[in-house]
């Protein structure tokens, strides 16, 4: 059996975010993985989740993802504050069950020399990995899809693999993101197969509207039934645009499902 959550960035967004939560819950759910939940002191969210019975799977170190950024840690200019994000997130972590940390690379601009950058990403990562390793927590990198992110430092999985066997700690992973994965390099399952000891999360959306499994050109059942083979027991986000209202797009994940 598998177990899905949703990100309630991308679910149940007919809601304020703050119902997002208990609307999860009650749709069967028993972790949400959630961007920025930093708008609630980690005690209260603590309380609600657990007065919902939910685990919080996964955060990402807060940026200004309004302003525009897609993350700051692989900018020569930003060092300091991406080391502040990093220990926000740390921080934020520890008080609300220690969902895994996603880092945010972040986008090039044309006076970014693309090695600088990567020299610099490896260097907030190792930083990161330490402070969050004497934890017990995990740090998330995410090779993210030229289609959406078209500046953003790396796309492919095996940029992340290099990263992770260059910095050699055993809590960063990959977020293997089927969207991500197939629009940018294709043949998903054969590349599950080749990164799957690197992966700490998962990530689900169909091709090629980001939607639903069921919806789009990606056979997502397959998929899962592919990952129960391997094995796969740990959370899989589902971070796709609902093509029709949340709950009436959630009824492929009863049959794969356990709490
Ligand atoms: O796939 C995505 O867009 C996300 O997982 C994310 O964290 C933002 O890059
Ligand atoms: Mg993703």
């Amino acid at each position: 059996m598998l177990r899905f959550d949703p990100n309630l960035r991308w679910l149940f967004t007919e809601l304020p975010m703050w119902d997002r939560y208990t609307a999860a819950a009650q749709a069967g759910f028993s972790g949400v993985e959630v961007a920025f939940p930093y708008e609630y002191p980690a005690r209260k969210l603590a309380a609600h989740l657990k007065d919902n019975g939910l685990t919080l799977v996964q955060v990402l170190a807060p940026v200004d993802w309004e302003g525009g950024s897609r993350g700051i840690a692989c900018l020569p200019e930003k060092k300091d504050e991406c080391r502040r994000s990093v220990e926000t997130a740390i921080e934020y972590a520890l008080g609300v069950g220690k969902p895994m940390v996603h880092v945010l690379a972040g986008n090039l601009e044309p006076h970014h020399r693309i090695d600088e950058c990567m020299a610099v990403f490896k260097e907030n990562l190792a930083y990161a990995a330490d402070i969050a390793g004497r934890e017990g927590i995990t740090i998330i990198i995410e090779p993210v899809c030229n289609a959406r992110f078209p500046a953003y430092l790396y796309s492919r999985l095996d940029e992340g693999t290099q990263i992770i066997d260059e910095l050699g700690k055993p809590n960063i992973k990959l977020c293997f993101d089927t969207y991500h994965v197939q629009m940018q390099e294709g043949n998903l399952t054969e590349r599950l197969r080749q990164v799957y000891p690197y992966i700490g999360h998962m990530q689900i959306g169909n091709t090629p509207g980001r939607n639903e499994p069921g919806v789009g050109e990606l056979d997502l059942h397959w998929f899962f039934r592919q990952l129960e083979k391997l094995g796969w027991d740990r959370w899989i986000g589902c971070e796709y645009a609902p093509s029709t209202r949340t709950l009436a797009s959630i009824g492929w994940h009863a049959p794969f499902t356990t709490r």
